[in-house]
């Protein structure tokens, strides 16, 4: 499919996403995209794995807390730039709802290998990078449940959920919530974003 004929409009059940939102702080959305779409972002993520860089590695300084690769994403990159006007959507719904005040999408793909995790954390420690909510979005072709590599996260009833990296499963949380990656056996690749309501701090 040519990139420049394809018109990516997702209904979003927001009456459902909100309501989960403000019952457990997170909100699970299931085979979110056409798959023609979610294949041609598969090979846009695919076609740049020689540009991911480890994200362990912050203004040159070494972090053991995570081992996957990262790639920032920019316009050039045009399918997943798709995907962040999707979320830009779906943010303006959260503003008006929860008055977020969400004003900008910062995004990366991510690539975890076999072996590769990344521990309990919050995406927003201090509450000073302006990560409101996170999202993540998974984009492997598949995924089997003993290749393991899930998402943990509390909600915000101190409940603890194990999401497994489903293809074409969007998963959106508060950032302040605790949660890591469980170690992958498998190639496992996503798109994080979070949505801020201020300016961008990478990192
Ligand atoms: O890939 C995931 O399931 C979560 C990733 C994550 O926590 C992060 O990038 O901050
Ligand atoms: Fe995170």
């Amino acid at each position: 499919m040519s990139q420049h004929t394809l018109k990516l409009h997702v209904h979003f059940d927001i009456e459902h996403i909100l309501n989960e939102m403000q019952t457990q702080g997170f909100s699970i959305i299931d085979g979110l995209y056409p798959l023609e779409y979610m294949q041609a972002l598969q090979q846009e993520c695919s076609t740049h794995l020689d540009q991911f860089r480890k994200a362990s590695i912050q203004d040159g300084v070494m972090t053991e807390i995570r081992s996957d690769h990262i790639l920032w994403i920019e316009p050039h990159l045009t399918l997943a730039s798709k995907h962040i006007e999707q979320l830009a959507c779906l943010s303006q719904d959260l503003n008006r709802y929860f008055f977020a005040g969400i004003r900008d999408i910062e995004a990366h793909f991510s690539c975890y290998h076999a072996g590769e995790f990344y521990a309990l954390h919050r995406d927003n420690p201090q509450q000073k990078n302006g990560r409101v909510f996170s999202t993540v979005y998974y984009l492997h072709p598949e995924w089997h449940d003993d290749w393991q590599g899930q998402l943990r996260l509390q909600d915000i009833q101190d409940q603890w959920h194990v999401i497994e990296p489903q293809p074409n499963r969007l998963v959106l949380f508060q950032s302040d919530l605790l949660h890591e990656v469980l170690e992958t056996k498998q190639d496992r690749l996503s798109i994080t974003a979070w949505m801020r309501n201020s300016d961008p701090v990478l990192g």
